[in-house]
């Protein structure tokens, strides 16, 4: 048998640091929401004992350092699974660009073979498997809008957003989101009002949650890559109702809920960056599975 399942890409709508935590994480508390710009992975079981990925990027690891790999080794390991699988990954997310784009692919991966393997996994089952792998993936495993908390395992669902239409700007270089966080500095830091912005997620308020966008690594990244300061000005020019960096960076979105505008920006930024998506929001994930 083989199993399919979308995995989207997050963006971050508040980022706050509240402070390096003694495990060497930080502590943070974040509103993230799913977007539909999708990898999509494969997984068929195969006889052997052992894990085939491979991907349709060739940049991409296919090996144990990939994160759809090591959450197919934990599966394995934690419920004694003898036979193998195979994974296909079709890449279309960004790698290294702040929109988790690995993280949901484990987290596919994850939902992927608990149905191939019938393992009637529990949430908290699953949460076990995505914290191994890193802190983005418990959050992938749901999608939809939520808050995260703790170094990020910690979710708690938020109503949908509006309808809206979000345009990605990657600029053309890669951000270690270790190498962010090292150098996020607790003294220089400004912080966004995640309160204000979780009130107006459950509000529903689209101009609300425009204004309250705000990341406290968006400065640390703009320090070392001037581009995102210069395509966030490009894209107020153009007019996106909101506009932030997502994550460690550096891909910038913009908001908004006017077809025309979105089809503006799309162009405009085109002519100014070689890779811009244009994309509506993704509701959780129960709805996206399908077998074949
Ligand atoms: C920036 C975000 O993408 C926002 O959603 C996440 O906080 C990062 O999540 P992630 O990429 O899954 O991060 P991980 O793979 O767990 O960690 C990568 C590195 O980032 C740093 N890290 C990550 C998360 C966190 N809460 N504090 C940290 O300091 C740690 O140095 C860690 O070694
Ligand atoms: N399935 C995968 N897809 C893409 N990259 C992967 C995958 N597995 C492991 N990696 C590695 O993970 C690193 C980060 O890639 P990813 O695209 O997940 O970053 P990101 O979007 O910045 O993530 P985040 O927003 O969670 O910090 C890359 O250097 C890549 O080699």
């Amino acid at each position: 048998m083989k199993v399919l399942e979308k995995a989207p890409a997050k963006i971050n709508l508040s980022l706050d640091v509240l402070g390096l935590r003694p495990d060497g994480y930080h502590e943070v508390r974040m509103v993230m929401t799913t977007i539909d710009l999708s990898d999509r992975v494969e997984c068929e079981s195969i006889p052997q004992d052992i894990i085939l990925l491979h991907a349709s990027e060739s940049y991409i690891p296919e090996d144990g350092r990939n994160f759809a790999y090591q959450a197919a080794d934990l599966i394995r390991e934690k419920y004694g699974i003898k036979e193998g699988v195979r994974i296909f990954i079709q890449k279309k997310i960004p790698v290294a660009a702040g929109l988790a784009g690995g993280s949901s692919d484990a987290a596919a991966t994850i939902r992927a073979l608990n149905r191939l393997w019938s393992l009637e996994m529990t949430n908290e089952d699953m949460q076990e498997i995505a914290v191994q792998i890193g802190s983005d993936v418990a959050f992938c495993l749901h999608g939809g809008t939520a808050l995260a908390t703790g170094r990020g395992e910690i979710i708690d669902p938020l109503p949908d957003l509006p309808p809206c239409w979000v345009v990605l700007v990657k600029p053309d270089v890669s951000v270690s989101t270790a190498q962010v966080y090292r150098d996020w500095d607790d003294q220089e830091a400004v912080h966004p009002n995640v309160n204000a912005m979780i009130s107006a997620v459950q509000n529903h308020d689209f101009q609300e949650i425009c204004r309250q966008l705000g990341n406290t690594l968006e400065p640390v990244t703009v320090k070392k890559v001037a581009d995102i300061a210069r395509i966030k000005e490009h894209m107020r020019q153009i007019g996106a109702e909101g506009i932030l960096m997502s994550g460690s960076g550096p891909t910038v979105f913009g908001l908004t809920q006017k077809e025309s505008r979105m089809q503006r920006l799309f162009n405009g930024m085109k002519g100014y960056c070689r890779e811009v998506h244009a994309v509506r929001l993704s509701k959780s994930l129960d709805h996206l599975s399908k077998y074949e």
